[in-house]
């Protein structure tokens, strides 16, 4: 099981063209499956030990996956019983249910196992699953693998949904019945009931502890709502070469300072304040403590004596051609002297960060005419008023207004995007849910312009800087303010 950081990131149809292309050479389809089932069944048995397992098979090669692992599995010698949803629609997976020598069970019918895999469906999903969803999704212990219990006789009734007209299964319900009755639940490919390319739940399927995505990972690993229903993540190499301009966000290559290193060789960052000082101290001490060598805050904000240099906002502040990178946004305010300063930057030819309210006073057309490299960090709010609302989904509207500026946009969230304007992207995987406080903006605008002032390319400080933002929150564990990120943003960067 390979982890997911730096690698590339497919869609459904390219996945089925890689998969199409290894076809070509003349491995078949049945051969792809049996190296899917086969991983699959290495992966479950590792992590099941001795205890029985459950595998829901549907109509498809996610089903087919399904068949192929339960044979290997039982050849392994595990205890392991197949549901099925209805007949294989796909010649390989009839060929992989008949390659399965044990009983079939019907879904409707099936007992819960204290391991569940779910290869009901994958990529192919076309349309919501029937039956509805329950109201309260299941909350699995925190940590996959967790000690499994007893085998479970019985399973209490859910009376929070409609199964679906008599006599039909209730797929969805079936699935999370017995992913709520399992120890541990195990997706193939992806959990069924979620779009692959949009991230969107059709259907919302139980949380699973683990997904083993086959091949490549795809945009629903990474992209939210889906992404919290796949638990762990793990990829599967089946002997698909795949590529792609969207990849895992990975951790920096960040040097530490040699002995010819001084405060300007690791990066001049002017932070330009505006009304709210204490948003642009924030990211004037992110800079900092994320490597920056000297960190000017341009304002009229006053301050104890520290590393932090003060200075009153000037056009000769901003001249100082020492300067590597500009953030501008945090605390600016939307005033007059706001658009002041917001112009000035525009015109001080520094690579710019632009946030907050520098991204509600901005013509994103005003940015292609630049000749510096830009940094946008919008969140969904500032990225809707900057270029509209959309129904694309979160890789295609980044790209877009990537490729309409010239600039590296930060689609910020629980599932940031960071797109370049040649089509590169990259994806943050599990942003901790307690950034969603005051100030966390403020630090990765500062973090960006440390990387960005150090000489990164604009990509790479972008993906360092929000790669840096997400270890610090990860560092800084749950409960903590804005001031705790920034200076968790110093192990973050001496871990690297
Ligand atoms: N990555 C690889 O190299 C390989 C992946 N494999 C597995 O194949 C699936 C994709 O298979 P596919 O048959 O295209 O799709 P699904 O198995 O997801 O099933 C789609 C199947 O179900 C029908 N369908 C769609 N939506 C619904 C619905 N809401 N209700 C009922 N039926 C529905 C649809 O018509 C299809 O018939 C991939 O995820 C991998 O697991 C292969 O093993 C090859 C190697
Ligand atoms: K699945």
């Amino acid at each position: 099981m390979i982890r997911i950081e730096g690698q590339p990131v497919l869609t459904a149809a390219e996945m089925r063209a890689a998969e199409d292309a290894v076809i070509a050479t003349g491995v078949t389809v049945d051969t792809l499956m049996d190296r899917a089932g086969t991983a699959i069944a290495h992966a479950v048995r590792r992590l099941a030990g001795s205890n029985a397992i459950l595998i829901l098979c549907g109509p498809g090669n996610n089903g087919g996956d399904g068949y192929v692992a339960a044979r290997v599995l039982a050849e392994l010698g595990a205890t392991v019983r197949v549901a099925a949803l209805s007949e294989p629609r796909t010649d390989a997976a009839s060929a992989a249910r008949a390659g399965w020598p044990g009983p079939i069970e019907a879904l409707a019918e099936a007992k819960p196992a204290p391991v569940l895999v779910d290869a009901l469906f994958g990529t192919g999903l076309t349309r919501p699953l029937n039956g509805t969803s329950p109201q309260t999704p299941n909350t699995p212990p925190a940590k996959a693998g967790a000690q499994l219990g007893t085998a479970i006789d019985d399973v209490p009734g859910s009376p929070n949904w409609t199964p679906a007209s008599a006599g039909e299964v209730s797929v969805v319900e079936r699935l999370h019945t017995l992913t709520t009755a399992a120890t541990l639940a195990i997706a193939i490919d992806l959990p069924s009931g979620l779009a692959t390319d949009s991230g969107h739940a059709l259907t919302t399927p139980p949380v699973f502890h683990l997904t083993l995505a086959l091949g490549a990972l795809k945009p629903v690993h990474l992209l939210q709502p889906a992404a919290r229903y796949c638990g762990e993540i793990r990829l599967l190499d089946i002997g698909v070469p795949v590529t792609s301009q969207i990849e895992v966000l990975k951790s920096p290559h960040l040097a530490p300072p040699g002995p010819d290193a001084h405060k300007y060789t690791r990066g001049m960052v002017g932070v330009i304040a505006g009304t709210m000082a204490g948003a642009a101290d924030l990211a004037a001490l992110a800079a900092m403590r994320a490597g920056a060598g000297y960190v000017t805050l341009l304002g009229d904000s006053a301050g104890p004596p520290h590393a932090l240099v003060r200075a009153a906002f000037s056009d000769h502040a901003l001249a100082n051609d020492r300067i590597g990178a500009l953030v501008i946004g945090p605390g600016l305010g939307r005033d007059d002297t706001a658009r002041v300063r917001l112009d000035a930057a525009l015109a001080a030819s520094h690579p710019l960060v632009l946030d907050g309210d520098a991204l509600r006073l901005l013509d994103p057309d005003r940015i292609r005419a630049l000749t510096v490299p830009v940094i946008l960090t919008p969140h969904a709010g500032e990225f809707d008023a900057l270029f509209g609302r959309s129904a694309d989904d979160k890789i295609t509207r980044a790209r877009d207004a990537a490729a309409r500026t010239g600039a590296i946009v930060v689609f910020k969230g629980a599932d940031t995007v960071i797109a370049a304007p040649d089509g590169r992207v990259r994806l943050a995987p599990g942003a901790s849910d307690w950034l969603s406080t005051a100030g966390t903006g403020d630090v990765l605008a500062g973090a960006i312009g440390a990387m960005l002032a150090a000489g990164l390319d604009p990509l790479a400080a972008a993906a360092a800087g929000v790669w840096l933002h997400g270890e610090a929150a990860r560092r800084s564990g749950p409960a903590f303010i804005a001031d705790d990120l920034a200076d968790a943003l110093r192990s973050a960067r001496a871990s690297l």
